[in-house]
């Protein structure tokens, strides 16, 4: 089942559309019992504490208590006067199972933190507007000086459910995002705050969730889909021919990198032309060092390759070569130098850009802190204006392309490296060469990067290279494609 992000505003409403279906009533109780559930599973033993606001969020954190207590978890239940319809029914619904809900003060909060085993936060969830208003601030400070775990609902208090950014906010061990991943969640210094995301999507249409999503996060199964499947009779001049434009002296690494990831990647061949002496990483590349990038053009002639990459590592004469390879009009991922605002308008539909937030922020003439701060907003922007689709990279990257947003999966933060973009430029080279579609060869090479490099990272951890990434490309795939395409997988193995 597709994972969705939505705004607070998405969320409300779907929650309106449930509230006119009377259904609303079920969601909550859904939410409740789930978070009682990973209560459950994940913290089976001591006394939870709950600390309810007065919304809906504090809803859902009186239906868990009810659930636990039923269920023979000693709970303790501090709330704000109810003001959502339901939060007052589950109130009541809590005291008729025999579960005290006593007025939260910061003193009461203070002295039952001390001997609780766990901490439920529902105070705040996608109703919450910033700043945050007293008395919330306080039981904030009072939550994050707790030494107990903290568990949030939905989202932890006082974090803004649409911004990267987070100040005073509940800092969760764990947080249970209902219905959908709310921005906040995969972004930044807020994502920190919420630490491991457990996804419930609630039983709600998905038509509804989809008709609001501000972005999609497609799941292994949905990316391994879209990986081409390759004939038993394959060879290489049916498995794309990616060139690569590169390298300048003292930044040669690059194009070699791009090079070695559009190989591993399964290209039938790649050829790197530069005018700087370009290292054979592997002996399984084709070099070619041109004299000047005139001469290099010449060369060319009408040759054309599958695909091209262009930029890595290229030098103050990026901007002209990229240009001329636009004139192209063939499959191109523009990366690094190549990334210049003097480009916007001579784009085509089969380019594809990849940012990082640094370059991103040069091309939107913006500030990186400004771009960070709401990256699924900035990454359409950057589409909006250069066309084609765009990656813009971090941890997670964003994809965005004519009409849509898609949020990857995975990654680790040992790929915090130089020349891992370099890689992942190598790696959609390939893909477009292979025949891909350009938001799916985006979609799909941006998942297979992040999963390479999660492999990579349980062998090296930080010190990870943006070489060990390449060399799990094979077994990401695999990894990928291991549930869509298990005949495949048998057949190319036949004797
Ligand atoms: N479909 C779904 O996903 C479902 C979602 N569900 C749940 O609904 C939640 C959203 O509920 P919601 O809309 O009632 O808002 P919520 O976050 O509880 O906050 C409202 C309270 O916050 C207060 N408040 C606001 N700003 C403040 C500030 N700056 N400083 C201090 N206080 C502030 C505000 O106070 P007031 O302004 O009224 O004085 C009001 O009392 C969602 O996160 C999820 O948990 C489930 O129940 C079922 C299905
Ligand atoms: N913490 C992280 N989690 C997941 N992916 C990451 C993380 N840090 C970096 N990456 C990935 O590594 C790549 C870095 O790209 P970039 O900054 O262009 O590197 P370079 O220019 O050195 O090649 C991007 O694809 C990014 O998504």
């Amino acid at each position: 089942m597709p994972q969705y992000v939505l705004t607070a505003a998405q969320a409300s409403a779907v929650d309106q559309q449930l509230q006119r279906a009377g259904l609303l009533d079920l969601a909550m109780e859904e939410a409740g019992s789930a978070v009682a559930r990973l209560v459950q599973q994940q913290y089976p033993a001591g006394r939870v504490l709950f600390l309810a606001g007065g919304g809906a969020n504090g809803g859902d954190a009186l239906v868990a208590a009810r659930h636990l207590h039923v269920q023979g978890r000693e709970v303790e239940v501090l709330a704000l006067p109810a003001r959502h319809r339901l939060t007052q029914l589950n109130r009541r619904r809590l005291q008729a199972v025999g579960v005290a809900c006593r007025p939260l003060k910061a003193a009461a909060a203070q002295r039952s933190v001390e001997a609780a085993a766990l901490l439920v936060d529902g105070l705040l969830g996608t109703g919450f507007t910033p700043p945050l208003r007293a008395p919330l601030d306080t039981l904030v400070h009072i939550i994050n000086a707790a030494s107990c775990p903290v568990l949030s609902i939905d989202i932890p208090s006082g974090i803004d459910a649409h911004s990267a950014e987070a100040g005073l906010a509940v800092q969760a061990q764990h947080t249970v995002s209902l219905m959908g991943w709310k921005p906040a969640l995969l972004f930044g210094e807020s994502a920190a705050r919420a630490g491991a995301v457990t996804l419930v999507p609630l039983t709600v249409p998905a038509a509804w969730v989809q008709a609001q999503a501000l972005a999609v996060r497609p799941t292994d199964a949905e990316v391994g889909a879209m990986l081409p499947a390759r004939r038993n009779d394959a060879h290489k001049g049916t498995a794309g021919h990616v060139w690569v434009l590169g390298g300048h002296p003292g930044t040669v690494g690059a194009a070699a990198l791009t090079a070695a990831g559009a190989l591993r990647t399964g290209s039938g061949l790649v050829t790197v032309h530069s005018v700087a002496e370009i290292p054979l990483v592997m002996p399984e590349l084709m070099v070619h060092r041109h004299s000047v990038w005139d001469a290099a053009f010449r060369a060319f002639g009408d040759r054309r390759p599958d695909a091209v990459a262009v930029g890595m590592g290229l030098g103050p004469d990026a901007a002209h070569i990229a240009r001329r390879v636009l004139s192209w009009n063939i499959p191109t991922v523009l990366d690094a130098d190549a990334l210049q605002p003097e480009l916007i308008g001579h784009g085509h539909d089969s380019c594809l850009w990849t940012p990082h937030p640094g370059e991103a922020a040069r091309l939107l003439r913006t500030s990186t802190p400004e771009l960070t701060r709401y990256p699924l907003e900035a990454a359409r922007a950057l589409q909006e204006q250069l066309g084609g689709v765009v990656v813009l990279k971090g941890g997670p990257s964003v994809v965005a392309y004519s009409g849509g947003l898609s949020v990857a999966q995975g990654g680790h933060p040992g790929m915090a490296s130089a020349g891992m973009g370099d890689t992942l430029s190598g790696i959609l080279a390939s893909l477009l060469g292979q025949g891909m579609d350009v938001v799916q060869a985006a979609v799909a090479g941006v998942r297979l990067h992040a999963r390479a490099g999660e492999r990579a990272g349980q062998l090296h951890g930080y010190g990870l290279s943006a070489t060990d990434v390449a060399s799990q490309l094979g077994a990401a795939w695999t990894d990928l494609t291991s549930e869509t395409h298990p005949t495949r997988e048998r057949l190319s193995f036949r004797v």
